[in-house]
């Protein structure tokens, strides 16, 4: 216990520092960069905020989808809405700044509806925030359906209300109205000065806490989440200090958002890569699975013969196709004296000492009990029967002692070879080899017979 909270603590303050230093480290970015640029275009404030619009749609989308695949995880809708609604309240901040519509319009900023779509989503994003922590303190719940559908309407009609309320407050509505910036001054006005900014302030560091707490920095995902709100507790208390509405603090602010996003849009990117990576080996799996054979792992017969008939049909004189098929001698001897356990781990010895004897191009496979096959493509018959004779007489060299008693005896194999040369069917190219090992089985066992 005591070493998990050790663990944990040093997590913590891992974070901070890591905080602190990429904050750190974009101030003074941000520093230099207005040391070069000494006044900033009336485009880029706006063009900053399509981007984090787009971003931010993105993120909500994407936590949807994702939520979308197993229903199960609830806090990603919370933060579905959070990122949805953000993106909604800047089409507002953007209609505060015609400048970067209007050609002649470079002056005209509505500085209090802009802070006013600042406030409500930043309202907004702090709330969601602590409701997503709390939805996944609940993730390993089993909740109804009906909780989820609840939530999700909960977490719908608090947003779609955060927007009504801030277009009524805006100019755009004679209903209700909030004097958070004079327009003519650019001065922050008493209210936004002290209780909104602070109360935002508070909000998030709320969030932090719940969001730290709950989630315990464990990845990536949490990690992007809590550093958003470091960054937007930066930005407030920036903006708490300066003094007009167009003050570079906004720039810097939105220099803060845009790198936690990028690193949320990141971590979600990162998201997509292991699925594909894990759906891609699942794949792989049991792709192997349905073209091997559970025991020996060696390719399966249908497999094989899929092989086979597709090597057949370019078959010609001066590019044959073998077939070597095997069996055990007197196997059913290992198995009822040693039992079938043994037995199977001498199909296992043998299937690898097949598997080392071939071309990688070539096929080795299991098409019976202890009956096996190779396929190897451009060789002529004498070439085929070399394999098989190398392949004998390396078995049959093997004992109990050499094996690591793997083999309980010595064990010998027959093999007969068919080598196609012109157009004939996988069954009978099988057929013709097979009645060459059973040859070799009649004349003795323990040997290579040639087909013809
Ligand atoms: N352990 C084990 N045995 C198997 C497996 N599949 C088939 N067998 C056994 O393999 C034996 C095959 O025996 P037979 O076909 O009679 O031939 P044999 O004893 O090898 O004799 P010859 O082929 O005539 O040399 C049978 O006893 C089967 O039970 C398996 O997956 N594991």
């Amino acid at each position: 216990m005591l070493a998990i909270n050790h663990y944990i603590k040093n997590k913590y303050v891992q974070f901070f520092v890591g905080c602190f230093i990429v904050i750190g480290i974009l101030h003074s970015l941000f520093n230099e960069l207005v040391e070069k640029i000494p006044s900033f275009s009336p485009l880029l404030f706006p063009m900053l905020t399509i981007f984090l619009l787009v971003f931010h749609l993105f993120i909500a989308s994407f936590m949807a989808m994702k939520y979308w695949c197993d229903r199960m995880r609830l806090y990603l809708m919370a933060f579905s809405f959070a990122f949805a609604g953000s993106a909604l309240l800047m089409v507002g901040t953007l209609s505060s700044y015609p400048a970067w519509l209007d050609l002649y319009q470079f002056d005209v900023v509505n500085y209090n509806d802009a802070m006013i779509y600042f406030t409500f989503r930043h309202l907004l994003m702090a709330v969601l925030f602590i409701v997503s922590a709390v939805l996944f303190a609940l993730r390993n719940r089993s909740l109804s359906r009906t909780f989820h559908v609840a939530v999700i309407s909960g977490m719908f009609i608090f947003t779609a209300l955060i927007l009504i309320l801030a277009w009524l407050y805006s100019s755009n509505s004679p209903l209700l109205t909030l004097d958070l910036v004079d327009n003519e001054t650019r001065q922050y006005m008493l209210l936004w000065k002290k209780p909104t900014n602070i109360t935002l302030i508070a909000l998030w560091v709320i969030s932090l806490a719940t969001l730290m707490s709950i989630t315990r920095v464990r990845n990536l995902f949490w990690i992007g989440g809590n550093f958003l709100c470091i960054c937007y507790i930066a930005t407030l208390a920036m903006l708490f200090l300066g003094g007009h509405a167009e003050d570079l603090s906004w720039y810097r602010a939105r220099l803060f958002e845009a790198v936690a996003t990028l690193l949320i849009i990141f971590v979600l990117l990162y998201d997509v890569f292991n699925l594909y990576r894990e759906s891609h080996l699942k794949y792989q799996q049991s792709y192997q699975n349905s073209i091997r054979d559970p025991l020996t792992r060696l390719y399966n017969r249908s497999y094989f013969y899929d092989t086979l008939n597709h090597a057949l049909r370019t078959v010609k004189p001066t590019e044959p196709v073998s077939v070597i098929v095997s069996d055990l001698d007197r196997f059913k001897r290992i198995n009822d004296c040693y039992g079938h356990l043994q037995g199977d781990k001498v199909l296992q010895f043998v299937a690898q000492l097949l598997m080392d004897s071939v071309r990688p191009q070539d096929v080795a496979a299991r098409i019976g009990g202890e009956e096996f096959v190779l396929l190897l493509t451009h060789t002529p018959p004498e070439a085929a029967r070399q394999v098989a004779e190398r392949i004998r007489l390396k078995l049959s060299s093997f004992d109990k002692a050499s094996t690591d008693g793997q083999l309980p005896e010595p064990i010998t194999i027959s093999m007969g070879v068919f080598t196609a040369t012109s157009k004939i069917s996988a069954e009978e190219c099988v057929g013709c080899a097979d009645k060459a090992m059973y040859e070799a089985k009649e004349t003795g066992r323990n040997r290579v017979v040639v087909f013809g």
